[in-house]
């Protein structure tokens, strides 16, 4: 069946992949036959401005090249209007793409969905902001180390992948102190000093980084990981173990279900699937089924 698609080719994820994936998409879209309006941007901003006309105008899908910057835009446009995310996973770490069993730099299989896939409604995360209005997320909230370290791979330009966010721990850990927090978590309040805070609709970040590897991304629930403050030589040991998750035994690292999440903190600005996000405090609530994305199978609940 055709349909109104709203294309969103971020041409510099994964180094340059989205952009010989959005060449092959805008083909595969065509030669499939449904009618594609490009949405794409010089900038995000422009490409966010275009999409959100897109869906006002009720375009079918939505469907974003890249890594997960760019869900991180398709779920700000999509979240609680009719139009459906669609994602060609085209990033360095694509981490919601994997949580959700999508496929990986497979523009062919990507597209393809759109017939023969399934709609598959999920939870996102809202934070209000202020005169803007309201903020989404669809994979991890953190506000902490994730966010510094976030920032500096940002700035880095090699190496690739997951070792650029490795490396960008190493440079970090040394100078860094933990952070005095309030959290409150559906109203009960923890103080702590910790080395980060993440509030997980999916579980991983960072390109694998299986944070709370228990998160359901169709629970109605946040999972949300304290790692309390410990010295460099005891992150150091206990961080490799969060590739397998296996890190939730430690004792520093505790992990609670909400559905709403206070984080106070004086100075610490947030990431929200990977991208610079808000300034804290900030009040996160989950609200359950506000995505609609094109996925291979049905998941039964
Ligand atoms: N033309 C553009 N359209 C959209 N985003 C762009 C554009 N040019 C640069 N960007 C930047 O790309 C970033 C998003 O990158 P994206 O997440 O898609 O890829 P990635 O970083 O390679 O993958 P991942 O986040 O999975 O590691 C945004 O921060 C945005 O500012």
């Amino acid at each position: 069946m055709p349909q109104r698609v709203a294309l969103i080719v971020n041409p510099t994820s994964g180094k340059g992949v989205g952009r010989e994936l959005g060449a092959q998409t805008r083909r595969l879209l065509r030669d499939a036959g449904h009618d594609v309006v490009d949405v794409s941007g010089d900038t995000y901003r422009q490409a966010r401005s275009q999409a959100l006309t897109a869906v006002a105008e009720g375009v079918d899908t939505v469907l974003v090249v890249g890594g997960d910057g760019m869900v991180h835009l398709g779920v700000n446009v999509c979240a609680g209007s009719a139009s459906r995310l669609a994602v060609v996973a085209a990033g360095t770490g694509n981490d919601f793409a994997r949580n959700l069993g999508l496929p990986v730099r497979d523009a062919r299989a990507a597209v393809a969905l759109l017939d023969v896939g399934c709609t598959r409604a999920v939870d996102l995360g809202r934070v209000s902001h202020g005169v803007a209005g309201e903020k989404w997320f669809g994979g991890v909230l953190g506000a902490g180390f994730d966010a510094v370290v976030n920032a500096r791979a940002q700035r880095m330009t090699w190496p690739r992948g997951q070792m650029r966010y490795n490396l960008a721990v190493l440079r970090e850990l040394p100078v860094f102190r933990p952070i005095p927090y309030a959290i409150e978590l559906d109203g009960h309040r923890i103080e702590t000093r910790a080395m980060l805070v993440a509030v997980a609709n999916t579980t991983s970040f960072g390109g694998g980084m299986r944070v709370c590897p228990d998160a359901d991304v169709a629970d109605g629930l946040f999972d949300v990981m304290i790692v309390h403050a410990l010295s460099v030589v005891a992150f150091l040991r206990v961080f490799p173990k969060v590739y397998s998750g296996s890190h939730t035994t430690h004792p520093a690292v505790e992990i609670h279900r909400a559905r709403r999440v206070r984080l106070e903190a004086s100075g610490i600005h947030s990431q929200a699937d990977g991208e610079s996000f808000a300034e804290l405090p900030i009040d996160a609530e989950v609200v359950p089924g506000a995505l609609r994305v094109v996925t291979p199978f049905e998941v039964l609940t």
